[in-house]
């Protein structure tokens, strides 16, 4: 028997004329990591937006870890245990790294004090601490990517959707941050993933759900999806694919 933590059942989201997620049912398993692809355009980031309240559905619903939560505020759903990131992060640039961990409200009774170790421990756990106490404008693209992924660890997230944790990121930090991906998996967190890259997706994804034109249009294993007619139809039939977005 399958344990769906995370399930869209027919979820739609419109902008005017344009579907850009059409009755899109989805199920992520406790405890997976669930790639999501697709060409640009193909409404993958308003499905994240819609699933964890950013956006009202238009129809459908979502459920999470048992519950419906369709419509909920994004804060309520992070406290809930879903966390995200976004594709363009976002610190509070004259914070230091350590002030934008402690910036995310938990309201889960934790003191300050607590609050500050659980910070200490995730910057050590990312590898961020050494610069813990330095103000977030001077971090690197892929340090930004650490530190919005540490703030999300902040809620202690069952599952957390990214949004291109690889991109713009050098190869040495985009490796450590799988790495750390992994790791939180292994220790029961379960991830949705949007990723470009085909090779990160690849050796990342447990399986893939393929989005195109706004629709869900195939899920499984990275190899066979890769395989499948209207999978290399959606990639090579249109004229937006780059030769790093083509999944063989
Ligand atoms: N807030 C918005 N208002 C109007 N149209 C939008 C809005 N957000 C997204 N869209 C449109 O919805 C469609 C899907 O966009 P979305 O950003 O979800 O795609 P995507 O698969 O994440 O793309 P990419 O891979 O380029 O990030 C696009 O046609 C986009 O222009």
């Amino acid at each position: 028997m399958t344990d769906d933590i995370l399930r869209t059942t027919d979820l739609t989201k419109r902008f005017g004329a344009l579907t850009a997620n059409d009755e899109i049912s989805l199920s992520v398993e406790r405890g997976e990591i669930r790639g999501i692809i697709g060409p640009n355009g193909s409404g993958k980031t308003t499905f994240f937006n819609t699933v964890t309240g950013f956006y009202q559905p238009d129809g459908g619903s979502v459920h999470f870890d048992g519950e419906e939560v369709t419509g909920w505020e994004p804060h309520r759903l992070a406290r809930r245990g879903l966390g995200r990131t976004f594709q363009i992060v976002s610190p509070f640039k004259n914070m230091t790294v350590r002030q934008n961990m402690l910036a995310v409200q938990t309201d889960d009774g934790r003191s300050r004090e607590e609050k500050r170790d659980r910070a200490g421990e995730i910057l050590e756990f990312l590898e961020i601490d050494h610069i813990a106490d330095n103000e977030a404008r001077g971090m690197s693209g892929g340090q930004q990517k650490l530190l919005e992924l540490g703030r999300v660890l902040m809620l202690d997230p069952e599952v957390v959707m990214l949004d291109e944790p690889a991109a713009g990121v050098n190869p040495a930090l985009e490796s450590r941050i799988m790495d750390h991906i992994h790791e939180l998996n292994d220790e029961g967190t379960t991830f949705v993933v949007i990723e470009h890259d085909m090779h990160v997706m690849k050796t990342l994804a447990d399986s893939v759900s393929v989005f195109d034109s706004g629709s869900h249009i195939a899920q499984g294993d990275f190899e066979d999806v890769s395989q499948d007619d209207a999978v290399r139809e959606a990639y090579l039939g249109g004229t937006t694919a780059e030769d790093d977005e083509v999944p063989i």
